[in-house]
């Protein structure tokens, strides 16, 4: 065993070494890996003999090297070691005009090797085996890399696009799709921006999805479609909005991105179901064809309807096959051909397929609602039940989940955790949630006076106009709560005092039902006006009265009631204040301006009433008022 001397030397003479090694500047700086799968495609290709393009072996990743903002060669020369040889990197931070503020893994050097597939392919001769290929690849050495990038033709990406999303089951790391419309070394091509783009975000960022980098923008790939054969913009994704965006800034629409729920690790399922197909609708399409397609070894069928998802409810033929085809396994979902937009069920011609066994897809795009299909039908130890149920699941953001109207909730700090449970992918999604949550959360705020949390819910994206199921506003509960402030935060936050509530209800009639004086005065100077139907008003007046309820009758007379209002009989308050010998209610009644001289339809007065039942009291009072209005006329007051 070393003496205590040795153990000194030693230990003064690592220190300083170790503590060197952290700070020497000469010391490779961290990097990134990113693995680049070539596949073949027009990215790589060269003009042949005949003058077309063709992919060519070898072609790109030397060419590659040869290019700085592909390959730093003197980095490389001085850094790299023995087994990073066939690595390229990127250049420095400093080049990459990297200037997102949040998000990306600063300072990091982008290095890549490029695995190339042999032969190359043109994406029109893919088949599913080489989705396969791809998502085998990308599991045997998903633990090597930080991000994936796959070079591929654009014809078909959209397909493996949504297929690898698939596939690849619980992903915590970048895969990004990529290509051109021309060859990366021609003069003009989108492929230089597009390929460095994608090794910038596979490499410094973590977007734990399938995505598709072209022309300046990250997609989700299972929602991508090859829109245009001869744009650099080739893709769209009409039913979500970009994850990212690389313009002078890149940024990154974080709470859009989709992360898989769960712990467990990532794995490839490559065994795709090939009997699955797209079948679309036409006027007139026959029987015949429709049987014909649904034909054993069909398995799964992508149906693209008409608009809204309608097909033809007045052919039963039609609608019999496809019942006959789901009743014995095969399942089909229903997607609009329309480049936008859902499958709803708000036609009749819509219900007909849903009553047909044919699922809802959604906003699905049909390469999306195809290659779920495909994988759903592959996993062997599924039941037909499961495999429905998965199908009709929002599993890798591919789908918009609409949230149910009715929910509600009661705790501010749940609307992320309801987001993540629901798989909710999308930013749409999230708005979508949150209008949903928010009017019921916002009524609870205002229920207890929580200005704090209101404004919160505001900052948040809350909006004071929207209403809970029963078509209430924050403001109206505050109203009938009477918190005052609260109700003062809601007007000046520009809250709406005319809205009414399912039951007809306005922020007024609440805080008149609540008695609440300033609150009524409040929204009378924001101009908030009573909308009960003079019978109506009558009637809760002569109730008032009745009961003596002096405070209610205040209330309507701060709103601007007319206290003579007529119910059926033509009957006012004050009839009835005499009738049930409510001298309180006469007082008020009178002293606000009520009239002794109305008739009812039995052609009776209040005074009338009065004398009839001998109200001496109340005869007083009202021989009083007369008194003093005449006074008041002969004066001309
Ligand atoms: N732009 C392209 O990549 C088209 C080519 N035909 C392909 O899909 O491989």
């Amino acid at each position: 065993m070393a003496d205590t001397t040795e153990l000194k030397n030693h230990v003064s003479q690592k220190r300083p070494l170790l503590a060197q090694s952290l700070m020497d500047s000469s010391e490779p700086e961290p990097t990134s890996r990113v693995l680049v799968i070539y596949t073949g495609g027009t990215i790589g290709m060269k003009t042949n003999d005949n003058g077309v393009y063709e992919p060519k072996e070898d072609f790109l990743v030397n060419k590659l090297r040869t290019l700085p903002m592909f390959h730093d060669k003197e980095y490389a020369e001085s850094h790299f070691a023995e087994d990073e040889e066939d690595f390229l990197v990127m250049p420095p931070k400093e080049f990459l005009g990297v200037r997102s503020k949040q998000g990306h893994q600063k300072g990091r050097r982008v290095m890549y090797r490029i695995m190339e597939y042999k032969p190359l392919l043109d994406s029109s001769n893919m088949m599913m085996t080489d989705w396969g290929k791809i998502a085998s690849d990308l599991y045997d050495h998903y633990d090597h890399y930080d991000g994936f990038v796959v070079l591929h033709g654009t014809d078909t990406m959209a397909y493996t696009a949504s297929a690898l999303s698939f596939m690849c089951e619980n992903l915590g790391k970048t895969i990004i799709l990529t290509g051109s419309q021309i060859p990366i070394f021609e003069v003009r091509s989108d492929g230089r921006d597009n390929f460095l783009s994608s090794l910038i975000m596979a490499g410094l960022y973590n977007i734990p999805e399938v995505l598709v980098c072209f022309d300046n923008k990250i997609l989700r790939g299972n929602r991508t479609i090859k829109n245009d054969a001869g744009s650099f913009a080739a893709f769209i994704s009409p039913n979500l909005p970009p994850i990212a965006t690389l313009e002078i800034r890149i940024s990154v629409d974080w709470s859009a991105v989709f992360r898989a729920p769960g712990t467990e690790k990532f794995r490839v399922h490559t065994n795709m179901c090939q009997n699955v197909g797209l079948l679309r609708m036409f006027p007139g399409i026959t029987t015949q064809t429709v049987r014909g397609f649904l034909q054993p070894p069909m398995q799964g069928v992508v149906l693209q309807t008409y608009g809204a998802g309608n097909a033809p409810d007045n052919r039963p033929d039609l609608l019999n096959v496809l019942k006959e085809a789901s009743n014995i396994g095969v399942i089909i979902i229903n997607i609009t051909q329309c480049t936008r937009g859902c499958v709803m069920t708000s036609y009749a011609t819509g219900k007909a397929l849903e009553d047909s066994g044919v699922i809802c897809g959604g906003d699905m795009t049909p390469e999306a609602a195809l290659t779920k299909l495909s994988y759903v039908l592959s996993k062997e130890t599924w039941t037909l039940e499961k495999k429905r149920k998965f199908v009709k699941r929002n599993l890798r953001g591919e789908m918009t989940v609409v949230a149910k109207e009715n929910i509600t909730i009661l705790d501010f700090e749940l609307i992320e955790t309801v987001a993540r449970a629901l798989s909710v992918s999308s930013t749409e999604e999230v708005k979508k949630l949150r209008d949903a949550l928010y009017p019921s959360l916002m009524c609870a705020a205002a229920q207890t006076g929580d200005n704090q949390a209101l404004e919160k819910l505001r900052s948040l994206g809350g909006n004071f106009s929207s209403h809970n199921q029963d078509g209430r506003t924050a403001l109206h509960v505050a109203c009938r709560e009477g918190h005052v402030s609260t109700v003062q935060y809601l007007l000046h936050q520009g809250a709406s005092v005319h809205v009414k509530d399912c039951n007809g209800i306005t922020p007024l009639l609440d805080a008149i039902k609540g008695k609440h004086m300033s609150i009524i005065r409040l929204l009378m100077k924001t101009g908030a006006i009573l909308t009960l139907k003079p019978f109506v008003l009558a009637m809760e007046l002569c109730c008032a009265a009745a009961m003596e309820d002096i405070e209610t009758l205040q209330a309507f007379r701060s709103a601007g009631a007319d206290l003579n209002e007529m119910d059926y009989d033509k009957r006012t308050a004050l009839h009835v204040a005499v009738d049930t010998e409510c001298k309180r209610s006469v007082h008020f009644l009178l002293d606000n301006g009520a009239s002794w001289t109305l008739q009812d339809i039995f052609g009776n007065t209040a005074l009338d009433c009065a004398k009839k039942r001998n109200s001496r009291e109340i005869i007083e009072m009202i021989e009083k008022k007369e008194q003093e209005a005449s006074l008041n006329t002969e004066n001309g007051t």
